[in-house]
């Protein structure tokens, strides 16, 4: 966390999520928000988790935006009151536009890759000219992103922001300051190609 902000991210995720590996308890979280500066935005990530989960973490952790990874409805995201942002995995079929409609009520979208297998952090990246140009200034870009690939990215696909989990660890679940370094670095160099 330290790493991150000193990097000059804008926004660390927690993922309330126990089949992670990158799952904390709301206790942790709770302690590692407590040494967040100011403007750093806290997310709290949620996987179709029961409303009183979602409840029980809001009462313990002091969350700034709930990110929604699974397949919560717009009413779903909406109940807590709070800045809301909804995480859709690229499948085939999926109409962007048509998401876009459905979730307007939220503070952004981000786009992830689809695996069948896991819910997210699965470290691939989607097809990125399947967004179209119009829609990319408002989302936020995830997926398989790394220091080698994020200034592309950016400069291909021009996103409100981009998203990483496995592109700075060392293993899964352990994150490394060296690759948040390199990745931060990759992100400035893609905002000058712009
Ligand atoms: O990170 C997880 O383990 C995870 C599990 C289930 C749902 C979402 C999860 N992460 C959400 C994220 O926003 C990740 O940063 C995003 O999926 C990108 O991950 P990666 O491809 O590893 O960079």
């Amino acid at each position: 966390m330290e790493a991150a902000v000193a990097a000059g991210a804008d926004a660390l995720g927690f993922v309330f999520y126990p089949p992670s590996p990158r799952a904390v308890t709301p206790e942790q979280a709770a302690q590692l928000c407590a040494g967040l500066p100011p403007f750093v935005t806290a997310v709290g990530l949620f996987v179709d988790a029961a409303p009183e989960s979602v409840r029980a973490t809001l009462d313990r952790v002091p969350l700034d935006l709930l990110q929604f990874h699974g397949d919560e409805s717009p009413d779903d995201c909406a109940i807590y009151g709070r800045r809301w942002i909804k995480a859709l995995r690229m499948r085939p079929d999926i109409d962007l536009a048509a998401e876009r409609a459905r979730y307007a009520g939220s503070a952004g979208l981000l786009l992830d890759a689809y695996d069948p297998a896991r819910a997210g952090g699965t470290g691939r990246c989607f097809d990125w000219d399947r967004i179209p140009p119009e829609i990319a200034p408002d989302i936020v870009l995830a997926g398989g992103l790394d220091a080698d690939n994020v200034a592309e990215a950016i400069a291909r696909v021009r996103p409100y922001g981009v998203d990483v989990s496995g592109g700075v660890e060392a293993a899964k679940g352990l994150k490394d300051p060296n690759r948040i370094n390199a990745f931060m670095q990759g992100v400035r160099d893609g905002d000058t190609r712009r």
